[in-house]
């Protein structure tokens, strides 16, 4: 028997208003899998995120965690379960790298002693410079290094599954590729469940092991690359062409043997 999925959508929708954000979508993520959520602007994909570990609830359908519906677990104790990254990084601006790390150990009432060493063990998983970094206020650290600190935040409670929202979307491409591979690495080395949102085709192929496409709050298409490409969707082949003809672009701008 196949184990059960570490989350689960059944039918579920959401809207706003008489928009419907989220529509009917029925979508299974494996234990140990990395997903990535493709599609357009306002297509549903953070709507579809935020329903795993209510931010939002949903308005129809049935979201489980681990073979629990979520409506059983209690809000706080299921945000403590599933790690959740922000885009810009969402650290509080008045707090040091390691009190935004500790805080949710903090308030789980772990002990000052514990709460040091995993903060310390964070920073360097998420190869941080203890020294340097540690007392720094969020404000003082690049774009990249706030997101590290984001990323060691969401897993300081040692969380099974993490959600993230363009977690790597306003990083320079360089320090997009490295923390992109370096969370891959994690994910393995941890045995987590990921789903990650990205508008970012090349980064979804490149990271991830099945893609899910969202468009007008409806899943259009689920799949490894491969089996995306033999979709008869044409949008969905259209995001597929998209990393290839940057490719063929590029391979006509830049001479050979050249820096690419
Ligand atoms: N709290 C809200 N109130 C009203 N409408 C909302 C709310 N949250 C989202 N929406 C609308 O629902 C739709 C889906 O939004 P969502 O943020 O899920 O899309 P998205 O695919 O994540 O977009 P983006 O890539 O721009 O972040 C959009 O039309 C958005 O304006």
């Amino acid at each position: 028997m196949p184990s059960r999925p570490a989350i689960s959508y059944r039918n579920v929708t959401k809207s706003f208003g008489s928009l419907r954000a989220v529509d009917d979508v029925s979508l299974d993520i494996a234990a140990g899998e990395f997903l990535a959520v493709v599609g357009g602007s306002g297509s549903g994909k953070t709507t579809l995120l935020r329903l795993a570990n209510r931010l939002i609830e949903a308005d129809g359908g049935t979201v489980t965690i681990e073979g629990e519906d979520v409506q059983n677990i209690d809000p706080v104790a299921l945000r403590r379960r599933i790690g959740y990254v922000f885009q810009s990084g969402g650290l509080f601006p008045h707090l040091s790298v390691a009190d935004n790390i500790g805080i949710t150990p903090k308030l789980l009432g772990a002990p000052a002693a514990e709460i040091a060493a995993r903060v310390d063990e964070l920073i360097a998983l998420m190869q941080l410079d203890r020294a340097s970094h540690r007392d720094r206020l969020p404000e003082a650290l690049s774009g990249g290094q706030r997101q590290r600190v984001g990323v060691a935040r969401a897993l300081a409670a040692k969380p099974r599954i993490m959600l993230m929202d363009e977690p790597f979307g306003a990083l320079d491409p360089l320090t997009r590729d490295a923390l992109g591979e370096d969370f891959r690495e994690l994910h393995s080395k941890l045995g987590l469940t990921t789903v990650m949102i990205t508008h970012d085709m090349t980064e979804a192929i490149l990271l991830a092991d099945r893609i899910a496409v969202m468009r007008g709050g409806r899943l259009l298409a689920q799949g490894t690359p491969a089996e995306l490409s033999a979709s008869n969707d044409a949008y969905v082949l259209e995001l597929l062409r998209t990393p290839r003809r940057q490719v063929e672009r590029l391979n006509a701008l830049l001479p050979l043997g050249g820096a690419a």
